[in-house]
């Protein structure tokens, strides 16, 4: 089987660290992997290396079968990847919908000059888009919000407006850093059935960086586990809930055994 997403040997180091070591790793089309390991692992970093945001020191992350070695970062949306980060990257001071249409720029096609006059192909690209994310609004439940200012949203609602930048670019496949971190309950449950709706409905695969252990075991296909940098376990959720080398890199001890 062909792989959408494919890390083999990966590794970065930062001076004398190791943060990433000898990861090899992949997604297939269609399902929902987590990337989990306690705090300093290495998940940020294997997911900067994913996203072109950092250069492997050695290994190489393949995108659709091909090398993504000599891709220039701001390709990557273009090429089909859409990310979240940790902290959020939105435009505070611009409303819901100028970030959504921001997420949207990678399929501009337009030259400066059609942009200026706002002639053909530059009015086509921009109905196409306002289409595009009005259609996400409406998925994402936030048309009370649309012309809200960022800034002035709740944490756990402009996390949602994120996530609306990210699908804007009509990712094939979208890796998200530790959406849930920060909210209620509610909200978590909230995205964790986005979560699912945008695979089931909108056909995207998705990785994820998740600490929120009842999101990870309710919506993973499969586990990736990272400690000190290096791949200790994969599986499925039912796998990694009984992998003893799971609960010493969580615990610090071995697993008690069943006798
Ligand atoms: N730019 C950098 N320069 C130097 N060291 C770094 C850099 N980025 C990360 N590190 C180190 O690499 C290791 C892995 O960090 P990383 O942020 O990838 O872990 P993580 O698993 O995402 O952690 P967390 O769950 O706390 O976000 C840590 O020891 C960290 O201090």
């Amino acid at each position: 089987m062909t792989h959408l997403m494919e890390a083999r040997g990966v590794v970065k180091k930062f001076g004398g660290l190791t943060a990433v070591n000898e990861v090899s790793l992949h997604v297939n089309a269609g399902e929902i992997c987590s990337l989990i390991g306690p705090n300093g692992a290495g998940k940020t970093t294997l997911f900067n290396l994913i996203s072109g945001v950092l250069r492997p020191t050695s290994g190489e992350v393949f995108f659709k079968e091909k090398s993504m070695a000599r891709e220039r970062p701001e390709n990557y949306a273009a090429a089909g990847m859409g990310r979240t980060f940790q902290n959020l990257a939105l435009f505070k001071h611009s409303t819901v919908i100028e970030n959504l249409l921001v997420g949207r720029h990678t399929h501009i096609k337009c030259n400066p000059l059609e942009s200026i006059f706002f002639l053909g192909r530059a009015r086509r690209e921009e109905v196409a888009a306002r289409e595009r994310v009005e259609q996400i609004v409406e998925f994402l439940e936030i048309e009370s919000l649309r012309d809200k200012i960022v800034g002035s949203l709740s944490y756990g609602q402009q996390k949602r407006v994120e996530l609306g930048r990210a699908l804007a670019s009509d990712p094939d496949l979208l890796l998200l850093d530790e959406i849930v971190a920060g909210m209620n309950r509610e909200e978590k449950e909230d995205i964790a059935r986005f979560i699912l709706d945008i695979r089931d409905e909108l056909g995207i695969t998705v990785l994820m960086i998740e600490h929120d252990m009842q999101v990870v075991m309710d919506l993973s296909d499969r586990i990736y586990v990272l400690d000190f940098g290096c791949l200790i376990a994969t599986g499925t959720p039912a796998e990694i809930m009984n992998d003893p080398a799971v609960t010493k890199a969580y615990l610090g001890e071995e697993a008690p055994s069943d006798a």
